[in-house]
């Protein structure tokens, strides 16, 4: 069986295909290209970067699996490959808290300016920076904030657990309300169980000092001009979910008002080439979508999609 990982795959989830007698690929096939390639492939792995679509799986009658390294299946055309008889999997929970902890990089850098500070301080032969951190003055802290979580499914608990840990209060909405509790582990092996409930969007909206969002993009985005203009001011938003969930010139206006205080974006409307507006603007923290790309989320991922494929074949 031969298996083309187009966007790579964790060298422990290589070593255990290839034990299996897998033959394993990893060199990047261009995506005009790959409907010849995957022609010579049993299966198929992917992140977020080559998209399967209809006429790809059209035109790979061998393909029998496709395989998501990660959590959206937004690249590929599921339904219909399932339709065809092609299997379809992916590894929904190994990146939670890889995400969840980006979000806090975001965070922390947006209370204290860190977006910004980075692009300015002075360089080498000018040691002034007294201008600097007179701007930089007033940060705020993150314990005993509320932090409000739209979308609580996997990724929006791993960061409701890690915002409890750092002393925050939770808010949290999600179209499947959730009433339970979060348990929090410590060192040395104690654990404590913290009782949480999901509210209504409007109240996580309008009472949160942060919102983070953690929902697939449906068909429009879930934070516009409306839902900006009910917000504290001096909120901070953080999307490290889909890009086009937010509304990004309403973002861009609410930023310039002073109603948001600051945002940090991991995913963009456009990706992989995201507007200027967003790129250039000083109270936004940028990442390239990287929430699972940690050692800790990639070998996990690629752990689980190499049993998930032996399954498969095995089956
Ligand atoms: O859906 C996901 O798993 C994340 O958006 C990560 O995507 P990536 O594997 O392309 O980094």
């Amino acid at each position: 069986m031969k298996i083309l990982a187009n966007d790579g795959i964790d060298p422990i989830g290589k070593a255990l295909l290839e034990q299996a007698g897998f033959v394993v690929d990893t060199e990047t096939v261009p995506q005009e290209k790959l409907a010849e390639a995957l022609k010579n492939y049993d299966g198929i792995t992917v992140r977020s970067a080559t998209k399967v679509r209809q006429e790809l799986i059209d035109a790979c009658p061998n393909i029998k699996l496709i395989g998501r390294g990660g959590v959206g299946m937004d690249n590929i055309d599921v339904e219909y490959a399932r339709s065809k008889g092609v299997a379809v999997v992916n590894t929904p929970a190994a990146s939670s808290l890889s995400v969840a902890e980006l979000v806090f990089s975001h965070l922390f850098t947006g209370v204290r300016f860190l977006q910004d500070a980075n692009r300015k301080m002075p360089v080498e032969g000018n040691t002034k920076f007294n201008d600097l951190k007179k701007a930089y003055a007033k940060g705020t802290e993150l314990r005993g904030k509320t932090i409000g979580i739209i979308g609580f499914g996997r990724i929006g608990r791993e960061t409701a657990t890690v915002a409890l840990g750092l002393g925050m209060n939770v808010l949290a909405y999600d179209l499947y309300p959730f009433e339970g509790s979060l348990t929090l582990n410590f060192q040395g092996g104690a654990s404590v169980a913290i009782p949480v409930k999901t509210v209504s969007l409007d109240e996580v909206i309008a009472n949160s000092d942060f919102i983070s969002l953690h929902t697939p993009f449906a068909d429009k985005p879930i934070l516009g001009a409306e839902e900006f203009a009910k917000m504290k001011k001096g909120v901070g938003v953080v999307n490290c979910s889909r890009g086009g969930t937010i509304d990004e010139a309403a973002l861009i206006e609410a930023l310039d008002s002073g109603k948001v205080a600051f945002a940090g974006l991991d995913v963009f409307y456009n990706e992989p080439t995201p507007d200027a507006a967003i790129l250039q603007h000083s109270k936004i923290s940028l990442t390239p979508h990287i929430g699972a790309s940690t050692n800790e989320a990639q070998e996990r991922i690629g752990t689980e999609l190499a049993t998930l494929i032996i399954e498969h074949f095995n089956k």
